[in-house]
């Protein structure tokens, strides 16, 4: 039988809450015996800062870089607001990016029937949509150098962060997303800001040659800003948005209020194809954070990371049927109107977050009954 290795990192605040209702999911398959999860778990961010003075040890990178997959819950949190900036809880997650070499960050956006009226939007603008933010996760303004604060002559500070993107970097997220648009709708729109960024020049010109290799696949260059407003003015137009890193961030946010929540987004961090092996380096992360302000009351919402776990089943094991099965699951379960207060209507019984994870497997054996 397969045996995959998976190492948890809960993280801080809601991360450890939502993690705990996917190692449920990872025990249901595991005893099902048609597939074996080897499990690590390991500290990571603020929780990691207080046990070593640092947001992620080398012993964890270690972990990361020799297991099969990485499932990661989410940092940060007001308890380390006074902490130095480079050993900040974020800064844990931002060295797994850097340095698994996930270039490529997937953000799908799906609005399940059932929450059409939980989006921000009317259930018309959001019935049936499915996009996917493609973006950019190792390059542009988190990592260029110099990134600094300095302090002038006339004693006032200057606080600098630097935008860098090379051909290469846009070159092989263009690609990602061309691949995927092919296996999609066919469409992308490439997100930048030409109009004022050096950057953003280079983008639209290297997409733009990229796209040469990809006739079959709808190319549309859009100014960021202008994506921002379509997505929520009419998100249907969209199949793929590539953009870059920072952008990424900022739209995805937008992205989940169409699904209903923060808490139904997803994640898959993806490096590049070992040309031997055929393997990638992943990290699979709900796209939310740590959420502070309902922390610790079981309130959290587990769908964004259920969900990335199930991406971690199709892009990390090729396990498309049990991915398939997950998703099902969360659709039936949410079809039977089991809803965490972030996806419920005013007024509307709410459940916490054991009880979705709970829901999730009795769905499961449902359906494999
Ligand atoms: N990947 C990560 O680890 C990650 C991502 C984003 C933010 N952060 C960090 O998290 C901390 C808090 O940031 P923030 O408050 O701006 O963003 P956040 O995503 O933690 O929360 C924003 C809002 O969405 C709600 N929310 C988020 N996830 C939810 C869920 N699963 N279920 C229900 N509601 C949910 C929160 O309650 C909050 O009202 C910061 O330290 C930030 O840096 C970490
Ligand atoms: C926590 C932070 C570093 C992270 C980011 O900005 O990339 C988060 O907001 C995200 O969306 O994954
Ligand atoms: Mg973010």
């Amino acid at each position: 039988m397969t045996s995959y290795n998976l190492l948890i990192l809960p993280g801080d605040g809601i991360g450890p809450e939502v993690a705990g209702e996917v190692e449920k999911l990872v025990a249901w398959f595991s005893n099902r015996g048609t597939v074996r999860f080897e499990v690590e778990k390991d500290l990571v961010g603020g929780a990691a800062y207080d046990a070593s003075g640092l947001p992620i040890t080398d012993e964890t990178m270690q972990r990361a870089l020799s297991a099969d997959a990485v499932l990661f819950g989410a940092v940060g949190g007001p308890k380390w607001d006074g902490v130095a900036y480079d050993v900040r809880p974020e800064a844990g997650l931002l060295r797994l990016r850097k340095d698994l070499g996930l270039f490529a960050n997937l953000r799908p956006a799906i609005c399940y029937p059932a929450l059409a009226e939980a989006s921000a939007l009317k259930r018309e603008y959001v019935d049936g949509l499915n996009l996917v933010i493609v973006r950019e996760l190792t390059g542009g303004v988190y990592f260029g150098e110099p990134k600094e604060v300095v302090t002038l002559e006339n004693g006032e500070k200057r606080a600098v962060d630097t935008q860098i993107y090379t051909t290469h970097e846009i070159e092989r997220i263009a690609r990602v997303a061309f691949e995927l648009a092919r296996r999609r709708q066919g469409r992308v729109a490439s997100a930048e800001k030409r109009n004022v960024m050096k950057t953003g020049v280079l983008w639209h010109q290297v997409v733009s040659e990229v796209h040469k290799d990809y006739p079959d696949v709808a190319l549309e260059h859009i100014l960021a800003d202008n994506c921002g407003m379509q997505l929520v003015r009419n998100p249907k137009q969209f199949d793929v948005i590539v953009t870059d890193n920072l952008f990424g961030d900022l739209l995805s946010d937008v992205a989940a209020m169409l699904t209903g929540s923060l808490g139904m987004l997803p994640s898959a961090s993806l490096g590049a194809e070992d040309l031997v092996t055929g393997k990638r380096r992943a990290l699979y992360e709900p796209v939310h954070g740590s959420a502070p302000d309902i922390a610790g009351q079981g309130l959290a919402n587990p769908l964004a990371m259920i969900g990335s776990f199930a991406m971690a089943l199709r892009y990390s094991f090729g396990l498309v049927q049990e991915a398939d099965l997950v998703e099902k699951a969360v659709a039936n379960v949410l079809a039977a109107g089991v809803r965490t207060k972030d996806i419920a209507a005013p007024g509307a019984p709410t459940v916490g977050t054991a009880e979705v994870g709970d829901a999730v497997i009795r769905e499961l054996d449902a359906l494999t009954q």
